[in-house]
């Protein structure tokens, strides 16, 4: 097929097309009872099962897939995609996560060169930094044991690690592995999520690894900036090369940023975020989490070895003696995987039926399957061309049987939604209560294997709802890179027969410059009154909204104004072109010296302007000055939640003496004129006078 034609044009397509009034007229509860026909859906590889028998599918049907998947040549993109060329071809970029996962000794190439060696570069480099964090040869600045990190990423920068975590936190060997040790991910920009992600945290114990492909994505940047501010605050300006690494293919920014670059972890242009866990994306925050891989005990024989390998006569440690610890092994999943996908024929290539039914529902029979929605929501061909059929998928789910109790009667009744049920025959926790019919686990299958049907059957209503479900021996590191890789590996088949781009993310990438325009606005707006321009009207109502809310906000919390004060302040800026918001900070710095000299025009403000129109009050002036301060000696990991700075050395601050939260005086103070509460826990106001 050549590359500009479509695959809706080839004669498999077509010949699906028509097939499709065939189908209709089956039923699942019929198609289920043919045992020969179940028999032949069902494709075993190294331990995992696949039933794809509650398809609406026959095995004519598989074999026009297989036709279409000739039509659109699989295969050769499949090996092409293997073989380092540039199919990311709108960014000039071979698609080689396969090579992340590959052993020492392969051989993958990127613009004629190997890229193996360089990944395992990196791999040991990881190896030896996480073994030194973790066994407390290095540490943070006052000379304590790293034991929690904080992996601040987003998109393809998280998602990733975040799903390997979660699988992995149940498993007996990674919670034996992860002991003490705490992983936590900072994603959103919300202040709320940093504020979750490092509560209950020591900076003085924490390593922060900023996880950013670019090194430029405004969500991970601010994040990362934030927590910066959290460890220089607590532990001074020198402990964030103690305390702070990253993950990047953009070392220069790194290094801008203030990470030293012997503490950056690279990876490659070839590496596309989404497909980036098995790069130092993942690797490095899993292996702080639960060890790169452990030494067996060989005793002298051991020590043998290493010696030789010391004195260089031997060039690596044998493999055999190195017990594959949690990452090792899930790389080695995903790796096994990656030799399935290359080499079975497409009758039993698991991500390429994974694939092909997809196709077959989301395209032919018109149901949004679930996916892989960055990489295949795409409206047109790799050249460009418009596709006139539908591609991309919604992708949605829950974990064991919440979603059955939710959502799963849409399913049933409602749209017809092509499901995967991903199952395992041991549990990770087993648990099997005396005296109760089954386990835990067992209860927890029932479910596994009893939704598919009802779904294909039904009872009084229709049934004949396709799904395919999977069974693997278990949830342990390595079957959870089979997993991984096997739905990577779905989405490139997708991409591959739709003849689209499944490596690239313009509709992201036009979000985020959206989102710049935006930002530039708030500032102008908020710091030099500047009209908003450039939207259309509901963006344009929505944002001065936005605006007008917040500045209420602030005034509520800025005891020094009342709404009054507003229309004054705006008259100054007409009359002497005087920034409010400046004018608002140089009355508020007055305000704070008069109050500190004690001087009588304090008392008079007070009075006139700052005393309580709303029915809320605080202290006199004269009271607040009787109460004790202190200047601070250090910079404190506290955060004045009045003005959310920080509270630094030499700073006149106070403290509440029930919760002993601290402010700058210059900020509770003028707080406490019209409230009496903490403004960080809203305790009451206790204060004990000097
Ligand atoms: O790793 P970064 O450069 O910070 O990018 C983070 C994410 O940005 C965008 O959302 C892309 O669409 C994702 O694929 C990527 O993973």
């Amino acid at each position: 097929m050549a590359s500009s034609t479509l695959i809706c044009d080839t004669e498999p397509w077509k010949d699906l097309k028509n097939h499709v009034q065939e189908i209709k007229k089956t039923h699942l509860r019929d198609l289920m009872s043919d045992t020969d026909r179940c028999q032949s859906m069902m494709v075993e590889f190294d331990g995992i099962l696949l039933d794809y028998s509650r398809q609406n599918a026959t095995l004519k049907t598989m074999d026009k897939l297989y036709q279409l998947a000739e039509a659109a040549q699989l295969n050769n993109k499949i090996n092409r995609m293997y073989n380092g060329e540039k199919i990311n071809s709108t960014e000039n970029r071979s698609v080689l996560h396969v090579a992340l996962r590959a052993p020492r000794d392969a051989a993958i190439n990127s613009d004629g060169k190997n890229v193996v060696p360089e990944v395992w570069k990196v791999l040991d480099k990881i190896k030896e930094f996480s073994e030194t964090i973790r066994s407390g040869s290095w540490v943070g600045a006052t000379g304590k044991v790293l034991k929690d990190v904080v992996a601040v990423g987003i998109g393809g920068s998280f998602l990733g690690p975040l799903f390997v975590h979660t699988a992995l936190q149940t498993d007996l060997e990674a919670i034996e592995c992860a002991r003490g040790r705490q992983l936590r991910f900072l994603a959103n920009v919300d202040p709320i999520d940093v504020a979750k992600s490092i509560t209950g945290l020591n900076p003085e114990t924490t390593l922060v690894v900023v996880v950013s492909k670019t090194f430029t994505t405004a969500e991970t940047m601010l994040n990362a900036r934030t927590l910066r501010e959290w460890i220089s605050t607590a532990l001074g300006p020198s402990a964030v090369a103690k305390h702070m690494v990253a993950v990047s293919t953009n070392l220069t920014l790194v290094e801008k940023f203030g990470i030293d670059p012997n503490n950056a972890f690279a990876f490659w242009d070839w590496v596309g975020g989404r497909y980036s866990v098995c790069s130092a994306v993942g690797v490095l925050p899993l292996s702080l989490q639960y060890g790169f891989s452990v030494v067996e005990k060989y005793g002298n024989f051991l020590l043998f070895l290493f010696t030789c390998y010391h004195f260089q006569l031997l060039r690596s440690v044998p493999e055999f003696i190195v017990r594959h610890g949690i990452i090792l092994k899930f790389l080695k999943g995903a790796w096994s995987i990656d030799q399935h996908f290359i080499s079975a024929p497409y009758e039993k290539n698991i991500p390429v039926l994974l694939g092909l039914l997809s196709i077959w529902n989301v395209s032919f029979l018109g149901h949004p399957a679930r996916v892989s929605m960055e990489s295949n929501g795409k409206g047109v061909s790799i050249d460009g061309v418009p596709l006139p059929f539908e591609a991309g998928e919604i992708d949605f789910g829950e974990p064991g049987t919440n979603g059955q109790h939710s959502f799963y009667q849409l399913i049933h009744q409602g749209r017809v939604i092509p499901c995967d049920f991903i199952g395992v025959v041991k549990s990770q926790q087993p648990v099997y209560l005396k005296g109760e019919v089954v386990s835990n686990h067992d209860e927890l299958m029932s479910n596994f294997f009893a939704q598919p049907d009802a779904l294909a059957v039904g009872k009084t209503f229709s049934g004949n709802r396709p799904s395919l479900s999977l069974l693997l021996p278990s949830l342990n590191a390595y079957n959870i890179g089979q997993l991984l890789a096997i739905y990577e590996h779905r989405i490139a088949v997708e991409g591959f027969i739709w003849g689209i781009n499944s490596f690239d993310q313009w509709g992201v990438e036009l979000g985020k410059s959206l989102a710049t325009q935006v930002r530039k606005q708030l500032h102008a707006s908020r710091m030099k009154r500047e009209p908003i321009e450039g939207f259309n009207f509901s963006t344009t109502t929505l944002l001065t909204r936005y605006l007008e809310e917040n500045t209420k906000l602030n005034r509520a919390v800025d005891a020094t104004d009342d709404n009054s004060n507003i229309p004054l302040v705006n008259l100054y800026q007409e009359k002497f072109k005087v920034d409010p918001w400046v004018l608002l900070e140089t009355i508020r710095e007055f305000m704070v010296d008069l109050v500190v000299c004690g001087h009588p025009s304090a008392l008079w403000l007070y009075n006139n302007t700052a005393s309580s129109t709303d029915g809320i009050s605080g202290l006199s002036l004269e009271k607040i000055r009787g109460f004790p301060w202190f200047d601070c000696q250090r910079n404190l990991a506290a955060i004045c939640a009045v003005c959310l700075d920080g509270v630094h050395k030499g700073e006149r601050s106070r403290n509440f003496s029930i919760c002993k939260h601290v402010f700058h005086a210059r900020c509770i103070d003028l707080w406490l004129v019209r409230r009496l509460t903490c403004p960080t826990c809203r305790s009451p106001f206790k204060m004990e006078p000097v």
